[in-house]
């Protein structure tokens, strides 16, 4: 089978789903209802699997699902009789259009060939009421000489298996897992879905999908591929997790880099006095995609890392502000670098309004805070030359959150006003992007004023180092600030766009350029297409 050049043509006609079920030797000719074929379950179709599967990961926008029904762990069934009883596959993605590689001899769209193969499908799956079929040419090329060389080994299956993993953004190497694992288990499935503390350390952890959706993409493609197979999705916030307490479970499937995690979940269940696993490796698949930054095989967290700076969620009309100039709000936590990146976005052209500059302005003698800031924090904030001592306020209002809350429901509306101002300005310069820097504009509600809000991340760790080393201020005092402010979770959950700078300075130039060049795209696309509703759509 050579499955690369028929991905490759299936890729030009789907745009989604691509269910492949190998069907060898299916006749499609003559008149009776050609029926299913088997397919032993041998180590070379677990190298089959990854072969489709690494092939896949060259049309990204496909999501394929290698379909597992038909493959046999024993003898195929004997008797006409017993191949019969297929029931109709509910697929999660109903078919709309059925292909085959499988050539008839007068070549043509219009044949036997096609009406066979749409009445067989409708048998096997449920399919969409106008299914249609395709017959395709896939340029094969010469034969590869490997295939020639395959052994036959048949695979040790078990009843109960168990993997573990986080599973975010289901990609083609968990796809491999999930289908050799679906292959070695008999009865039962059990999948150990990370959880909690145990996702703390992940790269980009808060653009890690919330565990019902993961558990959700799970089941759907399990359900897919094997629907025979009972399926236990279970939280575990430690790497081990039911895996050492199951006295059913007979086989593990790990990765080459948690082989380890085999040994020791087997040194546990030791312990526990029950049975040893056997412990069944997939290699890894590299990412032929992969940036500097990012890991050389198919990782989450490298899917995690192309999400920066992308739009992750379609876009609604703030109808509440004027469409020009564009105002982009720029927030983040202390020592998030989001003053940097304000420069970068200046540099590129955009107009920064700097929030916390705006903010000293209104408590200078005349400014528009100074004296209802006086009338209620009282005349001892004064420095002697009657202007306002910040670093008093600061630390009267960071340590206690009514105090603050005072301040800020004073200082607030003064801000937010010169910021408008700033911006009309800016927009009678003919600068069609402004920046409202802001670093606690969502605490402050203020995504109204905004068209879209992007949020600069860091690891709360690496935060309090920064902010420790910039401002010369104890480990005890950088966090007590930083709790001040919404965690970078819940800015996730209220953001456009996020933007990381934990990498090396270029990195973050790279990342900023590619917000800044799609944010160019949507803001042209809506200035050419005006009358059309100007929802943006994100493509995650
Ligand atoms: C909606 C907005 O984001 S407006 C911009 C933020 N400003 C405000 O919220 C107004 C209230 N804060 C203030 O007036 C001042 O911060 C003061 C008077 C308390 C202290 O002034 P200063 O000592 O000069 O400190 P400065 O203004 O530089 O703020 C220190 C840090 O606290 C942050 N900060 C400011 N206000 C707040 C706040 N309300 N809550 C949490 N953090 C805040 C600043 O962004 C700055 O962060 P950084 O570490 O990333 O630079």
């Amino acid at each position: 089978v050579r499955l690369a050049p028929i991905l490759a043509s299936a890729s030009k006609i789907v745009q989604e789903t691509l269910y492949v079920h190998l069907q060898p030797g299916l006749l499609l000719t003559g008149p009776s209802q050609p029926s299913s074929t088997y397919i032993p379950a041998t180590s070379d179709l677990c190298n089959l699997i990854s072969r489709l599967y690494s092939d896949a990961d060259r049309h990204s926008h496909l999501d394929v699902r290698l379909l597992l029904t038909n493959v046999r762990n024993q003898q195929p069934p004997q008797s006409p009789e017993q191949q019969q009883v297929v029931s109709v596959q509910n697929l999660s993605h109903p078919p709309e259009v059925v292909l085959t590689d499988f050539q008839s001899s007068d070549g043509g769209q219009y044949n036997p060939v096609k009406q066979q193969l749409e009445r067989y499908a409708t048998n096997c799956y449920s399919c969409q009421p106008d299914l249609v079929s395709v017959l395709l040419y896939p340029d094969y090329g010469p034969a590869p000489p490997s295939e020639a060389s395959l052994t036959h080994s048949p695979l040790q299956t078990h009843s109960h298996v168990v993997v573990g993993g986080t599973f975010d953004r289901l990609h083609n190497a968990h796809k491999i897992l999930l289908s050799v694992c679906c292959l070695l288990a008999d009865t039962r499935l059990l999948i150990g879905l990370a959880h909690k503390q145990l996702l703390d350390n992940k790269t980009l952890k808060e653009l890690i999908e919330p565990y019902e959706q993961r558990v959700e993409k799970l089941s759907q493609f399990l359900v897919d591929v094997k629907p025979s197979l009972l399926y236990d999705i279970v939280p575990i916030s430690d790497p081990y997790g039911p895996s050492i307490t199951d006295p059913d479970l007979k086989c593990i499937v790990v990765s080459e880099e948690t082989q380890k995690g085999g040994l020791s979940v087997n040194r546990k269940r030791q312990e526990n006095e029950l049975c040893e696993l056997a412990i069944h490796e997939i290699k890894l698949v590299k990412d032929a995609r992969h940036a500097e930054n990012e890991e050389e095989k198919i990782s989450s967290s490298s899917f995690r890392n192309r999400l920066l700076g992308t739009l992750l969620r379609p876009l609604k009309v703030n109808s509440s502000i004027p469409a020009r100039p564009y105002v982009i709000g720029l927030t983040g936590g202390s020592g998030s670098g989001k003053s940097s990146i304000a420069k970068r976005l200046e540099d590129l052209g955009a107009a920064v309004i700097d929030c916390d500059t705006l903010g000293h302005q209104c408590y200078k003698p005349g400014g528009p805070a100074y004296e209802q800031v006086i009338n209620e924090f009282g005349s001892d904030i004064l420095c002697t030359d009657g202007t306002i001592d910040r670093k008093a306020m600061g630390s009267k209002v960071f340590a206690d959150k009514d105090q603050l809350k005072k301040l800020t429901d004073i200082v607030w509306p003064a801000i937010a006003m010169l910021a408008k101002k700033a911006m009309e300005e800016a927009a009678s310069k003919g600068i069609s992007v402004c920046v409202l820097d802001a670093a606690v504009l969502l605490e402050a509600g203020w995504n109204n004023m905004v068209h879209e809000v992007w949020t600069v991340i860091i690891p709360e760790k690496e935060a309090v180092m920064r902010v420790m080393n910039r401002d010369g201020i104890s480990e005890e005092h950088a966090k007590k600030r930083l709790s001040n402010q919404m965690s970078n979770s819940q800015r996730v959950q209220l953001s456009d766009v996020i933007l990381c700078t934990i990498w090396e300075p270029e990195v973050t130039q790279k990342q900023i350029q590619k917000a800044w060049d799609l944010l160019q795209q949507r803001i042209n696309q809506e200035s050419d297409h005006p009358n059309k509703s100007p929802v943006f759509k994100s493509r995650f």
